[in-house]
C-alpha cells in the first residue's frame, strides 16, 4: 500500500501562517502556526517581508509533518491557501523580492484609483473583472512598485522580474524557481484578469501599465502545479492545489451547491455565496469572483468584504486595553440585557462592501456615564453581525436570494454570543463546524482531489465534520429597534476632517 496518504495544507494569512496535516478521512492530525511582523511604514501603508513569510511557511510545514508523527514520504500532496491581493515582485535571477509585499489592506494607491474612476474606467473594469477600482486589489500596488523601485519597470519590460500574489511566490520558492503560476481565484483579484474570458486582459494591462512579461500562468484550482525542490523536504512532493483563502474556506465548508454561502470572521469578514456558472455582476457594488475552477469547469461567487471584524476586538484589547482576551467579549456581551444604544461602526480603514468608502472613519456613539467596557465589547461584536446583514440585504437586492443557512468560520466564530446574535439579525440558521480551520481544509481538499485521494465533490461532502447550529430567536420588535440604531450610527461615518488617512488597527 502506498503510505503517502496524507495532505499537508498551508494557510498563509494576513497575520499568521498555519500548516496542518490531514489524513485520508480529512481528519486534522497536527497544526503548526507562527505569527509574523506587520510593517506600517506610513499611515495607511501595510507591508510584509516576503522572506518572513517564506521562512515561516517552511518552518511550520516541517513542524506540522513532525507533529503528525510522520516523515515527508507520507505526504501525498501539498495544498496552498493564501491572503489574497497582496503583491510581491521578485527577480527571476535570484528569486529575491525587489520590495516588501504590499498587503491587501494598504491604501497608498487611493489617489490612483480616484483618478482612474474620474477618467471613467470603472464600468469597464467592473464588467471584465467583477471588481471595483479600489486600492484593496493588486494592480495599482503592482504599478506603484514598478514606478517607485529604481529600474523595476525597465527590468519588468525585459522579462527579468516576476509578479505574484502570495500563492505564486510560495510556489516559485517551493519549486526552487521552476514554476511561475497562480490559480484562477488569485488571478481574479488583481484587476488584470478577465473573469468571463478567463485570461489576462490586454486592455487592463494597458490601463494599469503592467508589462505582460511579469505575469504567472493561470491554472485550475485542482492542478498539479509542480514538485517541491528536493532540498526542502528530502524528496519532491507534488503541489496539487491552490486557492485564495476565502475561496478555500468556501470549499472547506463544502459550499458546492449554487446559493450555499459561508462567512469567515478573522481580521476582516468575507461573505461568499456560490452562484454556480452564473457570472452575475452585482448592480450594488458586491464583488463577482471565481469560487473555483475544477477540471476546467468554473463556479462563480458573489462576495461582500468587511474590512474590520476581529480587528475591532483586537483593538479593544491592544489599543484601548479594555478587555484582556478576545474571548472575554462573549461573556461581557452576554452579561448585558441590551446594547443600551451604544454602537460601534469600525470603519477604521474606510468601509468595504457595499459602500466602498475609503474616506469613512470609525464611530462609537450612544455613550453615557453608565457606558462600560462591556458595552464596547458588545458593540464590536454586534457590528460584525450588522455588517453581515448589510451584505446579505445587498445580495437580496441584487436578485441573489440568500439561503436559509449561513456557514461561519474563522477565529471570531468561536464566539457563541456572536453566532447567536448573527442568527437573530440575519434570521437564518448559522452553522459552525467543530473545526474552524476550514481555509486550510479547503486547500487540503484541492490537493487531495488532484492526486486522487478523494474522487470528486460528493466524496468531499461526505467528509463533513460535526457542527453546531444557532437558530434565530429574537423578537421582531427588538431586532428592528437594534437595526434602526445601527443605521443611524452608520450615517455618522462620513470622512471626519483632520482624521488620519487609513490607519490600520494593529
Ligand atoms: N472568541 C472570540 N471572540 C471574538 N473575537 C475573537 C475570538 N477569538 C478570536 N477573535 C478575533 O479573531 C481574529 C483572529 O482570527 P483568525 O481567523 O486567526 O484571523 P486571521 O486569519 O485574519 O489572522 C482576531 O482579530 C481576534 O481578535
Ligand atoms: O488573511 P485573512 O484571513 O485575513 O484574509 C485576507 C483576505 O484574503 C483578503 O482579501
Amino acid at each position: 500500500m502506498n503510505k503517502a496518504r496524507h495532505i499537508l495544507a498551508i494557510d498563509q494569512g494576513t497575520t499568521s501562517t498555519r500548516c496542518m496535516v490531514f489524513d485520508a478521512q480529512a481528519r486534522p492530525l497536527s497544526v503548526a502556526q507562527r505569527e509574523f511582523p506587520q510593517h506600517y511604514p506610513k499611515s495607511g501603508w501595510v507591508e510584509h517581508d516576503a522572506e518572513d513569510i517564506w521562512r515561516d511557511v517552511l518552518h511550520t510545514a516541517r513542524e506540522a509533518v513532525d507533529r503528525a508523527g510522520l516523515d515527508a514520504s507520507a505526504i501525498a500532496a501539498i495544498g496552498i491557501a493564501n491572503q489574497r491581493e497582496t503583491v510581491i515582485v521578485w527577480d527571476r535571477a535570484d528569486g529575491k523580492p525587489v520590495y516588501r509585499a504590499i498587503v491587501w489592506q494598504d491604501r497608498r494607491t487611493s489617489e490612483q484609483c480616484v483618478r482612474l474612476r474620474a477618467d471613467g474606467a470603472e464600468e469597464e473594469v467592473r464588467e471584465r473583472t467583477g471588481l471595483l477600482l479600489d486600492p484593496y486589489f493588486s494592480a495599482t500596488k503592482l504599478a506603484w512598485i514598478l514606478d517607485t523601485v529604481e529600474g523595476a519597470r525597465e527590468k519588468a519590460e525585459q522579462g527579468r522580474l516576476a509578479f505574484g500574489t502570495i500563492d505564486s511566490f510560495l510556489l516559485w520558492r517551493l519549486t526552487g524557481g521552476a514554476v511561475h503560476a497562480t490559480d484562477i481565484t488569485n488571478a481574479a483579484r488583481t484587476l488584470l484578469y478577465n473573469i468571463r474570458d478567463q485570461r489576462w486582459d490586454e486592455d487592463l494591462l494597458k490601463l494599469f501599465r503592467i508589462p505582460a512579461a511579469l505575469l504567472p500562468e493561470v491554472q485550475d484550482n485542482n492542478h498539479l502545479f509542480g514538485y517541491t525542490d528536493k532540498s526542502l523536504f528530502g524528496l519532491p512532493i507534488p503541489i496539487a492545489g491552490m486557492a485564495g483563502d476565502q475561496q478555500a474556506a468556501l470549499i472547506g465548508q463544502g459550499c458546492f451547491a449554487p446559493r450555499s454561502a459561508k462567512c469567515t470572521y478573522g481580521t476582516g469578514g468575507f461573505l461568499l455565496m456560490n452562484t454556480g456558472a452564473d457570472c452575475h455582476i452585482s448592480a450594488n457594488r458586491l464583488l463577482t469572483t471565481p469560487a473555483y475552477r475544477l477540471d476546467g469547469r468554473i463556479h462563480y461567487a458573489l462576495e461582500g468584504s468587511i474590512f474590520v471584524a476581529g480587528a475591532a476586538v483586537k483593538w479593544l484589547r491592544d489599543g484601548l486595553s479594555v478587555i484582556s482576551t478576545a474571548a472575554d467579549t462573549g461573556a461581557m456581551a452576554a452579561g448585558l440585557s441590551d446594547n443600551h444604544g451604544v454602537y460601534m461602526v469600525p470603519a477604521f480603514v474606510g468601509l468595504g462592501a457595499p459602500r466602498w468608502d475609503a474616506e469613512a472613519r470609525g464611530v462609537i456613539c450612544g455613550l453615557t456615564l453608565d457606558t462600560t467596557a462591556a458595552h464596547l465589547a458588545r458593540a464590536a461584536l454586534e457590528a460584525v453581525a450588522y455588517q453581515t446583514l448589510d451584505l446579505v440585504s445587498t445580495m437580496a437586492s441584487d436578485g441573489a436570494e440568500f439561503p436559509a443557512l449561513l456557514r461561519v468560520d474563522g477565529g471570531m466564530a468561536n464566539n457563541d454570543w456572536l453566532c447567536q446574535f448573527l442568527a437573530d439579525m440575519l434570521q437564518v440558521a448559522v452553522e459552525r463546524p467543530a473545526n474552524l480551520e476550514t481555509t486550510v481544509r479547503g486547500a487540503a481538499f484541492l490537493a487531495g482531489l488532484t492526486t486522487g485521494l478523494w474522487e470528486d465533490l460528493p466524496a468531499l461532502s461526505k467528509l463533513t465534520a460535526e457542527s453546531r447550529l444557532f437558530h434565530p430567536q429574537m423578537e421582531a420588535a427588538h431586532r428592528d429597534r437594534l437595526i434602526d440604531g445601527w443605521q443611524d450610527a452608520q450615517r455618522r461615518t462620513s470622512s471626519i476632517p483632520g482624521s488620519i488617512p487609513g490607519s490600520i488597527p494593529g
